[in-house]
């Protein structure tokens, strides 16, 4: 993939220095994060070749040892669309749920609602984007006609007891329209906190932010919603995902969505790579004194594990500098 000098200085401007400065010196960190584990889903979902569901169901299972509390196992969605997850139901059939874990399911509308249901899902997630151009896309909508759908969906939730996470793409940048303004990520994902949604995370999917823009973007957003809702989901397309996640907790968020060895991409959003390791994550909440509750020795057995599964290299520095040593 190439990339025109036009995209670098459009998400990299100095302008948010000096911000970004004033930020970081005064704030602190929390003594805990939740890390959302993606990478059954976020990760796999962009796979080129078809992952046997046993492999799926093998990841999960030893991820679901490793002290994750949230480990997102597959989507709902049209097989058409995302062949590579066309064995939800199997999935969520096969695996041993740990007591003290859950593992909610993406679900675009009722249809998927009701599949995830009949799976046996106790949680699911929403899906939309602060990019009308993603959001048509990526579930061939419009970001209104998506709330409407998103309506339905946490209505029937509700009915069910059934908690509802909501996830707002491109709160940085689109793969098509480019920079998203901090004003669209606020309007959807306040949308979605009225619809009910318990946490609302924030998707940088083609991994353009930096701490800069991941400042802008959260005083935006915690400027109508309350920071205890709020999870940060990066993409390392441009090596940023660390730093960027640092910023967010810097600012008061808690809850991280990585993917265990780096694996993933949106097959909607063209050129973007994984999300951040769940290892690397880890390792660096370690170095702060920041309790995961994630046994790192045995998330990079379950790194080991898909990369060996999937034939290549772990893409997290963490699993590759200590998979020697251990
Ligand atoms: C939303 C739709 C379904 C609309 O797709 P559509 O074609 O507009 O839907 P439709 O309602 O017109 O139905 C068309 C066909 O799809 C079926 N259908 C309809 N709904 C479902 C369903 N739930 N499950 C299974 N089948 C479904 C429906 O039954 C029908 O089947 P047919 O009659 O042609 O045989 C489609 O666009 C879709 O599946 N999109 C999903 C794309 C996706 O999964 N993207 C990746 C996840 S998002 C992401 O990765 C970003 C995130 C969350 O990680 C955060 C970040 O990084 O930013």
């Amino acid at each position: 993939m190439s990339h025109p000098v036009a995209t670098i200085t459009k998400y990299s401007s100095k302008s948010h220095v000096l911000q970004m400065t004033k930020f970081v010196s005064t704030s602190s960190l929390p003594s805990k994060v939740k890390i959302v584990e993606v990478g059954p889903r976020d990760g796999l979902q962009n796979e080129k070749s078809v992952v046997p569901t046993e492999v799926k169901v093998q990841l999960i299972d030893r991820l679901s040892e490793t002290g994750l509390k949230v480990i997102e196992a597959t989507s709902f969605v049209s097989p058409k669309w995302v062949p590579q997850m066309g064995d939800h139901a199997e999935v969520m059939a096969a695996i041993k749920r740990k007591a003290g874990v859950k593992y909610p399911v993406l679900v675009p509308n009722m249809k998927g609602f009701e599949a995830a249901m009949k799976a046996g899902a106790e949680e699911v997630s929403i899906f939309g984007a602060a990019s009308e151009t993603f959001s048509k896309k990526n579930i061939n909508c419009t970001i209104e006609e998506s709330l409407e759908r998103f309506r339905l969906v946490t209505e029937a939730a509700q009915t069910k007891g059934i908690p509802v996470r909501g996830y707002v793409s491109c709160v940085v940048g689109c793969p098509y329209e480019g920079p998203i303004s901090p004003q669209a990520v606020a309007k959807v994902a306040v949308k979605m906190k009225e619809l009910g949604c318990y946490e609302i995370s924030l998707g940088d999917t083609i991994g353009v932010g930096t701490p800069g823009t991941i400042i802008k973007m959260l005083k935006e957003v915690t400027a109508h919603l309350p920071l205890s809702c709020l999870a940060i989901h990066c993409h390392d397309t441009y090596g940023q995902a660390l730093s960027n996640i640092l910023t967010a907790l810097q600012m008061g968020i808690s809850v991280v969505d990585a993917s265990v060895s780096g694996l993933g991409g949106c097959p909607y959003a063209p050129g973007a790579s994984g999300n951040v390791a769940t290892e690397d994550v880890v390792y660096m909440m370690n170095g702060l004194g920041i309790d995961t509750g994630v046994n790192l020795e045995k998330l990079i057995e379950a790194s080991s594990f898909i990369s060996d599964s999937l034939g290549r290299k772990s893409s997290s520095k963490v699993t590759q500098a200590l998979s020697c040593k251990l």
